[in-house]
C-alpha cells in the first residue's frame, strides 16, 4: 500500500493543515556552501522525529519500460497500469535521449551550484514564483528547511522555434552561461519529446485512445528543476526534499550516482537505486485527476548523505495553464463519482507557489480551495 495524495470529500475535510509558510519576516538567507563548515545545522533545518530519514531502508523494486523493445506498445502498457494503480514509479530505459547530452546537463549543474551566493542571486526566486533560485526557501517556509539549493526554470514548447531556456539562461545570468541554457533548452526538448512518448502509453495504459492524453499534453508549459543537495554533517537530523506528491503531471528524474530518492510504499519508506541510464518516472497530483484517480500521485521524499553533494533534475510535465483539468469522458463513463474538481494548472500551481507547501495532502487541500472558494473554471 502507498500513501496516496488522499481525496476526502469537502465535508470530511475537518481543517486545513497548518502550513509554515514565511510570514512577511526579514527572510533568513542560508549560504548552503558556509552551513556544513559549522558543527551543528541550524534548528530550522531539523525535522520533527517522525518525519527524520530511516536509517536502512530496503529497495523498491522498480516496474520499468524499454521503450526499444518491439512489443513496448503491449508490455509497456500492463507494465505502468500495475505500477501506476499501485505507486505511481517506474523506470524508462534505452528511452532514446543522448546519454552525452544527460551526461553534459548533469555536469553543467556545477557550473551554476559552484557560483558564490551573490552570483547565484542574480536568480533569486521571486515570491509566488515557482522560476529561479532558491536556497532551502529562505524567505518561503520558516520550519523544516530542506537541505538543497534548487534552479527552476519554465519550458513551453508552444512554439517550436523559441528557445525560452536558452534566453533564461543568457537574460538572467549573464552571456557566459549561453552555451549551458542550449545544453538545457535541448535537454527540455528531449524530455518533453520523452513526455509525450509516455502519454501515448498512459492512455493505452487507461484504455482511452493513445493520442488523447499526447494531445492534451502537445503544448506544455513545463517546469525543470535542478535539485542539488550539499553533503550535511547530520544528516539522520534533515531532509533534502521533504515528504510529498508532486502537484504536476508527470516527472521525468534522473538521479546523479548518489543515492537519496526514497518513495512510501507498503507502509514504508523504500529507496529508489540510483541507474544513469534510466529515467525514473512518476505520476503526479495533476494526472491522478485527470484519470479521475485511477493512477496514484504517491509520497516520495529525497535524504542527503555527510560524504558527498547529490544532484538529480527533475522534468515537471505540465499542461498549458489555462486547459482545463477534467479525467477523458471514456473513464468517467466506467465511474460512478467524480473525484477532483474541474480545475487548471494555472490554478493549482498558483495554490502551491502562494498559499500551500506541497505535501500529501495538496490535491486534496486544493480540491478544497477550489470548492469553499468557488473557482469559475
Ligand atoms: C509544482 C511544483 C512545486 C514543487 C516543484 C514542482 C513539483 C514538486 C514541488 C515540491 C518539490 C514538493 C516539495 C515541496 C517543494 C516546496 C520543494 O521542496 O521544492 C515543492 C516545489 C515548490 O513549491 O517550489
Ligand atoms: O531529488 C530527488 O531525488 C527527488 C526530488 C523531488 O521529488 C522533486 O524535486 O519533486
Ligand atoms: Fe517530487
Amino acid at each position: 500500500m502507498a500513501i496516496l495524495c488522499t481525496t476526502t470529500s469537502p465535508a470530511e475535510k475537518e481543517h486545513e493543515p497548518k502550513q509554515d509558510l514565511e510570514k512577511d519576516q526579514t527572510p533568513l538567507i542560508f549560504n548552503p556552501s558556509l552551513l556544513n563548515l559549522q558543527s551543528q545545522i541550524p534548528n530550522q533545518f531539523i525535522w520533527p522525529d517522525e518525519e527524520k530519514p530511516s536509517i536502512d531502508i530496503p529497495e523498491l523494486n522498480v516496474p520499468f519500460i524499454d521503450l526499444s523493445s518491439q512489443d513496448s506498445t503491449l508490455e509497456a502498457p500492463r507494465v505502468i497500469a500495475e505500477a501506476c494503480t499501485k505507486h505511481g514509479f517506474f523506470l524508462v530505459v534505452n528511452h532514446g535521449v543522448s546519454e552525452s547530452l544527460i551526461s553534459d546537463a548533469q555536469r553543467l549543474m556545477e557550473r551554476f551550484f559552484d557560483m558564490p551566493l551573490a552570483g547565484k542571486q542574480k536568480a533569486q526566486r521571486k515570491p509566488g514564483e515557482s522560476c529561479g533560485y532558491a536556497s532551502s526557501f529562505t524567505g518561503r517556509f520558516s520550519t523544516k528547511l530542506p537541505w538543497k539549493e534548487t534552479l527552476s526554470f519554465q519550458f513551453s514548447n508552444e512554439n517550436s522555434g523559441s528557445r525560452t531556456v536558452q534566453d533564461y539562461f543568457s537574460d538572467t545570468l549573464g552571456q557566459e552561461f549561453e552555451q549551458v541554457g542550449k545544453v538545457y533548452q535541448d535537454y527540455c526538448e528531449a524530455m518533453s519529446s520523452l513526455s509525450l512518448k509516455i502519454m501515448e502509453l498512459m492512455g493505452l495504459s487507461l484504455g482511452v485512445n493513445r493520442d488523447y492524453f499526447r494531445g492534451f499534453f502537445q503544448e506544455n508549459d513545463s517546469i525543470m528543476r535542478l535539485n542539488h543537495y550539499p553533503p550535511c554533517q547530520t544528516p539522520e537530523l534533515t531532509l533534502g526534499t521533504g515528504p510529498h506528491c508532486d502537484p504536476s503531471s508527470l516527472t521525468i528524474l534522473h538521479q546523479d550516482h548518489v543515492n537519496g530518492l526514497q518513495v512510501f510504499v507498503d507502509n514504508q519508506w523504500q529507496s529508489i537505486r540510483p541507474n544513469p541510464k534510466a529515467f525514473v518516472v512518476n505520476i503526479g497530483d495533476t494526472f491522478m485527476a485527470l484519470s479521475n484517480g485511477i493512477f496514484k500521485s504517491c509520497l516520495h521524499r529525497a535524504v542527503v548523505n555527510r560524504e558527498s553533494a547529490r544532484k538529480s533534475m527533475a522534468f515537471f510535465l505540465c499542461p498549458k495553464k489555462d486547459k482545463v483539468v477534467k479525467p477523458p469522458s471514456d473513464i468517467l463513463e466506467k465511474m460512478t463519482t467524480r473525484k477532483y474538481p474541474d480545475f487548471t494548472w494555472s490554478m493549482f500551481l498558483e495554490f502551491t507557489q502562494k498559499h500551500y507547501r506541497a505535501d500529501v495532502n495538496t490535491l486534496d487541500s486544493f480540491s478544497n480551495w477550489v470548492i469553499t472558494n468557488k473557482n469559475p473554471i
